[in-house]
């Protein structure tokens, strides 16, 4: 029995950044986990990234678009010598529609019901009185990242800036509960705020916070709910990349 004291209730962490705790019901985790297995399998499947900082511990799927460090700069053309590297340009990254740094297919179809749930995520956070989420309610999302986090996994502070849209990111997650560390847009430091994360949780940031910096310093292995069937932690992320 883990009854607790105070219940967990949608909360604005930051100004347009909301937490909804337990948003997603145990069937809808199972359907969402069913779901991410199939699409870890290639092709286009599951692969490790690397980025200016190193080799992810997170390995990496998408869904409608692939995210990932491009061997030519989308701004000049002109080839890296080293994946993210660009001596001109400050976006090493781009969203494509073929898992162009892992086996070069085409990615698989972002469906529409994790359209759905993304918008009744704005929705939801829009209720809870958050700032600037209201708007985006019918937001066309088209993108799907999704993040498999072992025990020692962790993803370091960064923006999610590669979109060519203001509409909100959604995230829901699954299995490990983890800290997610939200901060602002100014700079990766100080100040944050640790929030824990569990399964069936989503976190909704747009309005104000869309550019804020974020990241998981640690997970909670052993903590998924024993019925779900996840050794670690997954992570969906819903998007709307902006490009044709
Ligand atoms: O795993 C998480 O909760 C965050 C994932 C994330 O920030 C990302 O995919 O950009
Ligand atoms: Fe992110």
């Amino acid at each position: 029995m883990t009854e607790e004291l105070f219940p967990r209730a949608p909360r604005e962490v930051a100004a347009g950044a909301v937490h909804l705790p337990g948003l997603l019901g145990e069937a809808r985790q199972r359907e969402l986990l069913a779901a991410c297995r199939a699409w870890a399998l290639p092709p286009a499947g599951l692969r490790t990234v690397r980025t200016r900082a190193g080799v992810m511990s997170v390995r990496q799927v998408g869904l409608g678009r692939h995210w990932g460090p491009v061997p030519r700069c989308p701004a000049c053309g002109r080839a890296r010598a080293e994946p993210g590297e660009c001596a001109a340009h400050a976006y090493p990254y781009a969203y494509t529609r073929v898992a162009h740094d892992g086996d070069g297919a085409p990615v698989k179809a972002f469906p529409a019901w994790l359209g759905d749930w993304a918008r009744e995520a704005v929705a939801a956070a829009a209720r809870a009185g958050a700032t600037g989420l209201a708007a985006h309610a019918g937001a066309a999302y088209d993108t799907g990242l999704i993040n498999f986090y072992d025990a020692r996994a962790r993803m370091g502070m960064h923006q999610d800036a590669d979109e060519r849209s203001p509409a909100p990111v959604v995230s829901f997650s699954l299995g490990d509960a983890c800290v997610f560390r939200f901060g602002t847009p100014a700079g990766r430091g100080r100040p944050w705020e640790d929030v824990e994360l569990r399964g069936g949780d989503a976190f909704v940031f747009g309005g104000p916070s869309r550019l804020a910096y974020h990241g998981v310093p640690r997970t909670r292995p052993g903590t998924a709910p024993p019925w779900l069937g996840l050794e670690g932690r997954v992570n969906v992320t819903v998007r709307v990349s902006g490009l044709a």
